[in-house]
């Protein structure tokens, strides 16, 4: 099945306290528009490489309501990392349009912020610095930061650590910091490239968990590439099924387990079911065939 769906799901509106930017403060909601947050429509890409032209992407189309978390799984190499670069705007793309917020993709966005499979902290710099670098590229309010910065850290569990390098701190303890980093200028659209994937089953399940916990807490728009499937079900209001490359998204599965998630919501017969269903997605055989 070759599915160009949009994203329907619907949550309620919430209040928002805009902040004087027009950016909600931490521990708000955000308020939905009827626009979606994310809309991704008819979109190809192609890589020139050595050996040739390489397709990585085809006609992929979705949408992105506000304040959903919509994961991306599929094969490796099926263009989920370029989805989501091509949304970042650090990527073009061939055909098709692509809009974020209203607007066509940018990278350095204030309202954008991407974290990747891997910390990429600066290994000069505090855990505290680390976490103020994106106020001082954009310019921000360094004693409100400073504030948040603080909250933040509270916030991931790394308290006591503001002033130990990098170096000094366990894998998942850096992309703690990483994802403070994501958090600190306040993104309203958050990009996320396997962060968890490098670290152990344990600490990636623990860190799952205060994702959908902050997720909960501050509604904000959450795109998430991952390859493992639970995972997957466990974060997000909707998941996207690619099929390997060229990749074209071959479902798109509504996750209509309830909120607040733990980590048992995955184990439920609801939940296995949509892990089921996935798999088969991804199996490339449609629930027809199966049964
Ligand atoms: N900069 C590039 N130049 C040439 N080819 C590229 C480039 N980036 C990605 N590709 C190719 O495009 C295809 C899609 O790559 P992409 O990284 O988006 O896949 P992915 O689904 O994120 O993979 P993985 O799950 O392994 O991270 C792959 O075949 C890859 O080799």
């Amino acid at each position: 099945m070759r599915n160009r769906a949009a994203i329907t799901m619907e949550r309620p509106a919430m209040n928002s306290t805009p902040d004087v930017d027009g950016s909600p403060r931490p521990g708000t909601a955000v308020a939905q528009s009827s626009e979606p947050a994310v809309t991704v429509s008819g979109v190809f890409k192609t890589y020139a490489t050595r050996d040739g032209v390489v397709e990585a992407v085809r006609d992929v189309s979705f949408e992105v309501p506000h304040g959903h978390v919509v994961s991306m799984v599929g094969p490796s190499g099926c263009g989920k990392s370029t989805v989501l670069k091509m949304i970042a705007g650090l990527e073009t793309y061939d055909r098709g349009t692509i809009t974020v917020r209203g607007s066509d993709p940018a990278p350095g966005r204030r309202d954008c912020g991407i974290m990747m499979q891997s910390a990429v902290l600066l290994p000069w710099r505090t855990v505290r610095d680390n976490v103020m670098l994106p106020v001082e590229i954009l310019g921000l309010d360094k004693s409100e930061s400073a504030q948040r910065t603080q909250d933040l850290l509270e916030l991931v569990g790394l308290q006591g650590f503001e002033k130990k390098f990098p170096w000094e701190l366990s894998g998942g303890m850096q992309q703690r910091v990483s994802l403070a980093r994501l958090l600190v200028f306040e993104p309203q659209l958050l990009l996320m490239d396997e962060p968890f994937a490098a670290l152990d089953e344990m600490t990636r399940e623990r860190l799952d968990l205060e994702l959908v916990q902050l997720h909960e807490r501050f509604q904000r728009t959450l795109i998430y590439v991952t390859h493992n499937i639970a995972e997957a079900v466990l974060i997000s209001d909707t998941v996207i099924v690619m099929t390997a490359r060229p990749g074209e998204i071959v479902d798109i599965v509504p996750i209509d387990l309830p909120r607040p998630r733990t980590i048992m919501s995955t184990t439920t017969p609801e939940g296995t079911a949509l892990i089921e269903r996935i798999r088969r997605a991804l199996d490339g055989s449609t629930e027809e065939e199966v049964q």
